[in-house]
């Protein structure tokens, strides 16, 4: 038992219940997770208790050597949402971008739909239903624009301390902006296209480790079970990175969509319901993925994926992610004629620093 640990900790009970910061709604299928971690937060409020109480050298401690393996301590989570992160691999952060930014970015966003600026490197993507059927220059058209960094507007989300505050409890110090995505879920238009299968985002990535890789994901507006909201997995970060494919859908998926191989629908999933600002985090391995849009408005929100610089890349030949490498080349060879490069080299020039060192990355 790491005694010198559960000293810095404060008492738990001057912190409100899980589920208050967190933000998750009461749901049934959570009821073993919480229940464990309230558990577990009950164990070490007691045996804290008891450190004080009764410091004898003969006490034994019998169980949970509280290591934690996916987060670090910079002060700014407290005990319960520490392990509410290392239990289930995501934390919601309620309120944590103002207003006055999101509706800056969101006029960022009309901008580029209009073409009234053209930025480098920038994607927009049109949702498949769309794209084969009818074009539309606006924004009703853009399902998602990635690779947004040199948008000095939008580029800000990445670059909010109070985003980076949390993302170094995840990274540490040396934190590079690794994948950037502004999403505008279209109304389905009938297909069930606008849904997002269920995935790990780490299929994308070629580099490691895993534990220090988190995305942040702020609602631009209300998302609700309505307009798609995220669905996740709860705990599914501690397995491995899974096979991914395109889902056998009849009415078509959206080009990269990939989800997990053999999809079990049965499996505990939360649905994250989330007002305008508020922030969600999430592991690498989380799976997680969105239904579809059943409203006529187009569901906003903004991504960062973020890395420590200190990881490192590896060659995805010969692993199940030379699927999604293949495409990725494939386009990049086709949009920019970078035949020569190596995946590494595509993520080398769009990755940004935005804290500490750029040590390896
Ligand atoms: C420097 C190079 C960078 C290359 C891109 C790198 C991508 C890296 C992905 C990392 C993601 C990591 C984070 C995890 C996130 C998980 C996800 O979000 S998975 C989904 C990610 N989605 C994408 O990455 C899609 C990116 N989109 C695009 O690259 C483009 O929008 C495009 C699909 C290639 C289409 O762009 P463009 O070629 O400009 O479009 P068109 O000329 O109109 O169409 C060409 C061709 O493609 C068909 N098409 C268009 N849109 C879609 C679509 N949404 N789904 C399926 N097919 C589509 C279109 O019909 C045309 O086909 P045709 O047969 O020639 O008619
Ligand atoms: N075969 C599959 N492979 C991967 N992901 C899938 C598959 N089928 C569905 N999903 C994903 O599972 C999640 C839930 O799907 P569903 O269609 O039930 O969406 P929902 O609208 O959120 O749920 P509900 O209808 O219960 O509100 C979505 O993220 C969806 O994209
Ligand atoms: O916003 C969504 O619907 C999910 C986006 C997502 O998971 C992703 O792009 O990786
Ligand atoms: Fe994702
Ligand atoms: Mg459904």
């Amino acid at each position: 038992m790491d005694v010198a640990y559960k000293r810095r900790l404060p008492t738990f009970s001057s912190y409100p219940c899980v589920r208050d910061h967190t933000g998750i709604q009461p749901d049934r299928k959570m009821s073993r997770a919480a229940e464990r971690l309230r558990l577990m937060i009950n164990h070490l409020d007691r045996s804290s208790a008891t450190i004080s109480a009764v410091p004898t050298s003969t006490q034994t401690f019998t169980s949970h050597p509280q290591t934690l393996r996916f987060t670090h301590d910079t002060g700014l989570l407290t005990p319960e949402q520490r392990l509410f992160y290392e239990e289930n691999g995501f934390i919601l952060i309620k309120n944590l971008v103002s207003e006055e930014d999101i509706d800056k970015f969101r006029k960022a966003f009309e901008r580029i739909c209009r073409q009234e600026v053209k930025i480098p490197g920038l994607v927009v993507m049109r949702d498949v239903a769309i794209v084969k059927s009818e074009f539309v220059p606006d924004e009703k058209a853009v399902s998602k624009l990635q690779d947004f960094q040199e948008d000095p507007e939008l580029f800000q989300y990445c670059n909010l301390p109070q985003i980076l505050n949390y993302v170094e409890c995840f990274t540490g110090p040396n934190i590079m902006a690794m994948h950037t995505m502004l999403i505008n879920k279209p109304p389905d238009a009938g297909k069930k296209t606008s849904r997002h299968p269920m995935h790990q985002d780490l299929h994308y990535f070629p580099f490691r480790p895993a534990d220090s890789i988190v995305c942040a994901w702020t609602a631009m507006e209300k998302v609700d079970r309505q307009n798609g909201c995220l669905v996740v997995l709860p705990g599914t970060h501690t397995g491995t990175l899974q096979e991914h494919d395109y889902p056998e859908w009849e009415g078509g998926v959206n080009k990269m969509y990939h989800g997990v191989r053999g999809y079990d629908p049965k499996h505990p999933r939360v649905h994250l319901e989330m007002e305008k600002g508020d922030t969600v985090f999430f592991h690498s391995l989380l799976i997680h993925g969105s239904g579809m849009n059943r409203t006529q408005g187009f569901r906003k929100a903004i991504s960062c994926h973020y890395a420590s610089a200190d990881c490192y890349y590896f060659d995805v030949k010969g692993t199940s992610q030379e699927n999604i490498e293949n495409e990725v080349k494939d386009i990049a060879n086709r949009k920019y004629g970078l035949g020569e490069m190596t995946l590494k080299d595509i993520w080398a020039l769009r990755g940004r620093l935005v804290q500490g060192e750029r040590t390896s990355l």
